[in-house]
């Protein structure tokens, strides 16, 4: 299935501080809730996975998620949710254990937990997963990734299966794209809202942008930028 696309020079790029903006103003002043948002991330990442990275006789076929606890991770994991009831054979991985994970992010595991969805935390044991799912780190980023989120960054990029970032490769920062050792070099990467300054990074692959129903007035209200209805075509865009 092919997404629309949008020319790139059409759409301004936020930097990260500006992104936290956009969040804020979204919740704070238009009511929109991060669970509401991040529902939207989640289930975009899945519907990219299925359609452009899935492919013909779906049925069996295995997805890896790696997830840390703070937003990007609660994306992951509602993507590791949506392709469960589709049907896939979902193994997650987090890169913190579960009771260090707090607010939307942590709701958001106990319903995985409910579903009985195969969860670890450790580094996964296979090797043979049809698409990696990178919701490791987000835009908050600081300096080069540590500890077990570095070794599932080290074995995502070992993986012959393609890998398909959200908001930003993790290890990668999105606003001036620098990428730290170990990084994601992802085969795809689907940001959020608007692209981020940093994604003009070979690691980041083909890039894809989602709706997560920032109203294009926030945008003039709060940032002074001029947006237009991008998504008026679809919900994912590829980004030329
Ligand atoms: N409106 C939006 O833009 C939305 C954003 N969401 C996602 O939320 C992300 C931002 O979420 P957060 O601010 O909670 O943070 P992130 O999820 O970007 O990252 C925070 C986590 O990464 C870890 N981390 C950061 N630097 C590290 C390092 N060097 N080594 C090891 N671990 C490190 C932190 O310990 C923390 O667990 C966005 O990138 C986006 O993917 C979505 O979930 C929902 C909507
Ligand atoms: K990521």
């Amino acid at each position: 299935m092919k997404s629309p696309e949008l020319r790139r020079e059409n759409v301004p790029e936020l930097s990260t501080e500006q992104m936290i903006e956009v969040d804020r103003a979204m919740i704070e002043d238009y009511g929109i809730e991060l669970i509401q948002m991040m529902e939207n991330a989640g289930r975009a990442l899945a519907t990219l996975a299925r359609d452009q990275f899935l492919g013909e006789g779906r049925k069996g076929k295995r997805v890896t998620v790696l997830a840390g606890r703070g937003g990007n991770g609660g994306g992951a994991i509602v993507a590791a949710r949506r392709l469960a009831t589709w049907g896939f054979d979902v193994h997650v991985s987090l890169a913190r254990d579960p009771n260090t994970f707090s607010g939307v992010p942590a709701q958001q595991l106990a319903i995985l937990q409910a579903m009985g969805v195969k969860l670890q935390t450790s580094i996964p044991e296979k090797s043979n997963s049809d698409v990696v799912l990178d919701g490791i780190i987000g835009y908050s980023l600081s300096g080069a990734p540590k500890g077990r989120a570095a070794d599932l960054i080290r074995w995502a990029n070992a993986q012959s299966a393609p890998v398909v970032s959200l908001d930003a490769p993790s290890g990668v920062d999105a606003t001036n794209a620098t990428a730290y050792d170990p990084s994601i070099r992802a085969t795809a990467t689907l940001t959020l809202a608007l692209p981020k300054a940093g994604l003009n990074h070979p690691q980041v692959g083909s890039l894809y942008l989602a709706d997560i129903s920032v109203p294009p007035e926030l945008y003039a209200r709060f940032l002074g930028l001029t947006v237009g209805p991008i998504f008026s075509d679809g919900d994912i865009l590829k980004l030329n």
